[in-house]
């Protein structure tokens, strides 16, 4: 498909160079020798880009720039400015012009800025895709995604939510193991009762087991009231064992008893009480390695590790880190007292090229940062924090300023960048492309 370039401009001889020279590169031309012909083309004609000369007839081309970003917002305008005429290129990009050229034109250079707005117009359109995506997002309780590997975990945990069977939740740090405990338990029937989580890796072992399985006054030194453990706290409901790999193994033969009996007895004392517990436990550390290593017992491995569901990392999770994203503004924006309602497109590039070690807190935390920095009411690369700017960026492998490619190469590069944040999901790219699925294998076949 070729990206169509509404032209205007007065002289008749620079319009006919113009179109015959752009048509040469690949773009579609079509010119208006005014500014109000021209604008009331808009609609008809569905220009990828408006490229308009600043001196004309009847409105000037500042006038054209502003006129566009009041109504089509999202319709990038290349202005024409004689050469050497820098403030008027400032004044024109300031009142919304996406970029400027000089004349007289030096036609590589402005194919060149042609193809970089056919580009954000493309960015823009697949934004618009993925909001509307994010109002419609099969969320999981709180859990938030689209992509096919979140969709396959929704279907897992959906399954198991209601079995009472012991989970292990598995998932690089912040990938939200802890909210998928949750949703298991708000799915179950458990849900009215208690949730009851307890991180295994931050308590010293003594406190561990006065936790979980409580004590009687004077069973130790600190001991100075009756203190009822975890498991009877959570009875009815759900225990979520976190971090469960660095559970201390002098104390998992005690877990395990306790468990399988479904009685416990707190420290100090010799009566056992029973409970009703579902036992739900999750680690970020390979514990299949601790146990052939000898630092996690089988036997336990065996009875939380009923069955698995493996959240995956952010980075494998494609375009839900801006549905994430969108909500963490919003909840940020809130919860800040602040006017900020999205992200911009240059921001949202760098949100998708980012490959997010700390997963979902990581975004949360870097978006509650731009949210406090931004004064607004869109997000720019600035606001986010410099380690994700600076990151290498994958859109960049998609365009350099110094690359001359045809509009031909450029297209393949963008439909081999948004098959990439699809995860290879054809009918998502086609749908964000806004091309049928077919155009997209008969493009895919011929570039291969
Ligand atoms: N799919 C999701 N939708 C919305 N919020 C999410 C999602 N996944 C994670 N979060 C949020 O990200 C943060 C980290 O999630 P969570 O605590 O569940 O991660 P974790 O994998 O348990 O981390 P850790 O390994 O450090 O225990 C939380 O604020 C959580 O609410």
């Amino acid at each position: 498909m070729k990206a169509s370039i509404l032209i205007i401009e007065d002289d008749r001889d620079m319009c006919d160079m113009l179109s015959v020279a752009l048509g040469r590169r690949g773009f579609s031309a079509v010119a208006y020798q005014s500014g109000m012909s021209g604008l009331a083309a808009i609609d008809s004609g569905q220009p990828d880009v408006i490229l308009v000369d600043i001196n004309l007839p009847d409105i000037n081309g500042m006038e054209v720039c502003q006129r566009v970003s009041a109504d089509t917002p999202d319709l990038p305008v290349v202005v024409m400015t004689a050469f050497g005429n820098m403030d008027m290129a400032i004044e024109a990009i300031r009142a919304g012009a996406y970029d400027f050229i000089t004349k007289p034109v030096d036609m590589d250079m402005l194919a060149l800025a042609l193809d970089r707005a056919v580009q954000y117009r493309m960015l823009h359109k697949q934004l618009t895709v993925l909001s509307r995506a994010a109002e419609t997002a099969p969320n999981l309780d709180c859990m938030i995604g689209e992509s096919q590997v979140m969709r396959e975990l929704f279907q897992r945990l959906t399954k198991i939510a209601d079995t009472g069977i012991s989970v292990l939740i598995t998932g690089e740090s912040g990938a939200g193991k802890e909210v998928a405990a949750r949703a298991l338990h708000n799915l179950s029937r458990r849900k009215q009762q208690p949730f009851v989580a307890i991180n295994c890796s931050t308590l010293t072992e003594t406190l561990l087991e006065s936790e979980l399985f409580g004590h009687v006054k004077g069973a130790f030194t600190d001991a100075c009231s009756d203190r009822k453990g975890l498991f009877q706290e959570a009875d009815g409901g759900t225990l979520f064992l976190d971090e469960i790999a660095d559970f201390p193994l002098s104390l998992q033969p005690k877990l395990l008893r306790v468990i399988e009996e479904r009685r416990v007895r707190p420290i100090g004392t010799n009566s056992e009480y029973p409970f009703d517990v579902r036992i739900l436990a999750a680690t970020n550390r390979d514990i299949e390695a601790a146990v052939a290593a000898g630092e996690f017992r089988e036997d336990l491995f065996y009875r939380l590790n009923v069955i698995t569901a493996q959240v995956p990392p952010l980075r494998e999770r494609g375009a839900d880190r801006l549905l994430l994203a969108a909500r963490f503004i919003s909840d940020c924006s809130a919860r800040q007292g602040k006017q900020v309602t999205g992200i911009d497109k240059a921001a949202a590039k760098k949100i998708l090229n980012y490959s997010w070690p700390g997963n979902v807190r990581e975004l949360r935390n870097a978006m509650e940062h731009a949210v406090a920095l931004a004064d607004h009411q869109l997000i720019t690369p600035e606001d986010l924090p410099e380690k994700i700017t600076s990151q290498h960026h994958l859109l960049e492998s998609v365009y350099h300023p110094a690359d001359l490619v045809s509009l031909e190469e450029m297209t393949n590069r963008y439909i081999n960048y948004i098959l990439g944040v699809t995860e290879g999901n054809q009918s998502l790219a086609a749908q964000i492309l806004e091309i049928d699925r077919k155009t997209l294998y008969r493009r895919l076949n011929k570039s291969s």
